[in-house]
């Protein structure tokens, strides 16, 4: 056992890419916990997905011995993901520590996700240790960034560290500043258990292993524990830390870090945030800060082929087994029969739960677009919560329709304000202030709705700053605006899944702009379709795809065979991922249209 004054529990946190991982690998490599080689196939994010994307979605703990002035210590880095999606996840994360390495890329700066996750830690009272890395690089700028984030942070200059995380290069002094400058955890040993909840994954021989930061109190092999906020009771089978690997101990106790395996089935049974303590009459009080998963996001998934039904559903619960926080519900569409709709903590989230379904489970699915969830307040005084636009009730049920704010940081050189003010005044965005990091730089925040930044903002922004923009956003709550739902209309059959809420102003542009892309996705058919967008009885938008006149291999003159396979090819390929409704083939594709905003036409004209 190390003695609380002994322990430091931290962690650092970046933009994506300023190189945590890379930091992280070589704090393991120079206190041994991994060897050079290890180090290299980077441990901490270990998961295919996130390599790929290049992100770390999920935290992760490790355990680290390091010897500073003749004292050994006992060092935990408790890792944060590191987007928006997972703010919740960080928060727990954070709550586990006493400080924070802040790392900003010395030649990027300060970005948006360096502001977020440095005010998420002053706001659990983390001690910041500032560091900026790839100092090896000939064109860092360390001056400006340092000055950067000063400005930016109200940090001590004397304070700011250099490293780099890819040489080493003043790596021990984090360490070193870890250990002088990160106050040891407080917490009784002796006290009743009192342990915090902050992450879990799924083991497919030990189920699911729970992450905990002991607050107060010992826990040992074989005791009997409970959950606080799931209110089950179990026996700890094993015990020990990540080093990186789990290595098994036989206690754990105040101010350390570690795992807990309990015998439960699935992650669903554990929630992040949950408290640990004893079963009895005298258990600890559970820890502040503790909130179900919110779901923002959702979209419907339905096989192309109906038969493929339970195997989408087998998959999905695959999927849930190893990430609780990702949701479904089975739901029925009249366009695209039976599927579900599925609640993420994001967009990212959302991609990144599709992605895994691809790869794993070889089912042709139809997805439709995403939305946000409303709060609608009913003329009969019924507050309902709507994930999907075709439950939202006609108008003249609605009193008020409410959808989520968030308040947006764009971090921007100064040069592209003008453009990205003019894309949120578009939006009926709320200017909140700007405030100059430098001359060059600067952050902006505006309120806007979610389903305005979840749809384009993040490709706008990228787009009118060449790369050089950044944002991050929170959840402030719901506001009610002037919303609308609109439908959409093929051969005069509402297809449900096409319907979206859109504010009354901007129902007219979208409408056409749905419509005109409709019109493209779907293919001719021997009969005239009808395509109309409309707002109960008010039609907004309309057009006719003609009927087809002549066969499509027609076109490819003489006998080039080879030429007419092709296309019988492409052709077989796009059935595939059609939904045949009425008499109508409707493509894949054609689901996403309502992703158009009307902008693209508007900026032609
Ligand atoms: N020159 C130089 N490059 C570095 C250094 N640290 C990281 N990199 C490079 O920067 C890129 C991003 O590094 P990562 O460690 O993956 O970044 P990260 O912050 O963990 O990224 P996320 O997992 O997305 O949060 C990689 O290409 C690294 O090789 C450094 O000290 N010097």
């Amino acid at each position: 056992m190390t003695a609380p004054q002994f322990i430091r529990n931290f962690s650092i946190v970046a933009h994506i890419d300023h190189g945590k991982s890379t930091l992280a690998d070589r704090l393991m490599e120079i206190t041994g916990a991994v060897s050079k080689r290890e180090a290299k196939e980077q441990m901490l994010d270990d998961m295919a997905i996130e390599r790929q994307r290049g992100i770390t979605i999920k935290a992760r703990a490790v355990t680290m011995h390091y010897t500073y002035k003749g004292q050994k210590y006992e060092l935990n880095l408790i890792d944060t993901p590191g987007h928006v999606d997972f703010h919740y996840e960080v928060s727990r994360s954070l709550a586990c520590c006493e400080g924070a390495v802040l790392l900003v890329d010395a030649f990027q700066g300060v970005e948006a996700q360096t502001v977020a996750n440095a005010f998420a830690a002053m706001e659990h009272d983390l001690v910041i240790v500032p560091a900026m890395n790839k100092i090896d690089l000939n064109h860092a700028r360390p001056d400006q960034v340092r000055e950067e984030m000063v400005q930016t942070l109200g940090l001590d200059p004397d304070e700011v560290l250099g490293c780099s995380g890819k040489t080493g290069l003043g790596c021990e002094g984090i360490l070193q500043a870890v250990i002088e400058r990160i106050p040891a955890p407080s917490g009784d040993p002796k006290a009743t258990l009192q342990a915090m909840v902050f992450d879990a994954h799924y083991d497919e021989f030990r189920g699911a292993i729970t992450y905990v930061r002991i607050m107060n109190g010992t826990v040992k092999k074989g005791q009997k524990i409970k959950f606080i906020q799931q209110g089950t009771t179990h026996e700890v089978v094993e015990l020990g830390h990540f080093a990186p690997q789990r290595k098994a101990a036989n206690q754990l106790s105040a101010g350390q870090v570690g795992y807990l395996v309990c015998n439960i089935k699935s992650l669903g049974n554990i929630q992040i945030g949950d408290t640990v303590t004893v079963p009895g009459d005298h258990p600890a009080e559970a820890l502040p800060g503790y909130e179900e998963p919110k779901r923002m996001v959702f979209c419907g998934l339905y096989p192309s082929d109906g038969q493929d039904f339970k195997q989408l559903r087998e998959a999905l619960d695959k999927l849930q087994i190893n990430d609780p926080s990702f949701d479904f519900e089975p739901e029925t569409s009249d366009a695209l029969g039976f599927g579900f709709r599925c609640g993420f903590l994001g967009l990212l989230h959302m991609e990144i739960v599709q992605q895994r379904l691809e790869e794993e489970a070889d089912i042709d699915l139809v997805q439709t677009a995403p939305n946000v969830t409303y709060e609608i307040l009913t003329k009969s005084g019924e507050t309902l919560e709507v994930h999907t636009p075709q439950r939202v009730p006609d108008h003249g049920e609605i009193e008020e329709f409410r959808q989520p704010i968030v308040r947006v940081n764009f971090i921007l050189p100064t040069d592209y304000i003008g453009g990205i003010m003019k894309i949120c005044a578009d939006r009926r965005g709320t200017y909140v202030r700007t405030e100059y990091l430098s001359p060059t730089r600067a952050m902006l925040v505006y309120d806007l709705a979610l389903a305005d930044v979840i749809y384009d903002m993040h490709d706008r922004l990228k787009s009118t700053t060449r790369g050089y923009g950044t944002m991050d956003y929170e959840i402030l709550g719901y506001r009610a605006d002037d919303l609308v739902r609109m439908d959409i209309l093929v051969k005069g059959e509402r297809i449900d899944a096409l319907s979206i809420v859109c504010n009354r102003g901007d129902a007219d542009v979208r409408g056409r702009a749905i419509i005109k892309k409709l019109k493209e996705e779907i293919p001719r058919h021997m009969f005239e379709v009808s395509l109309q967008a409309a707002i109960g009885t008010r039609i907004v938008a309309r057009e006719n795809i003609s009927a087809m006149r002549k066969n499509v291999t027609a076109k490819c003159y003489g006998g080039d065979i080879s030429r007419k396979r092709k296309l019988w090819e492409k052709q077989k390929e796009g059935k595939k991922r059609m939904k045949s409704i009425g008499m109508v083939d409707i493509p894949q594709k054609a689901f996403l249209a309502v992703l158009e905003t009307g902008e693209e036409a508007g900026q032609k004209k």
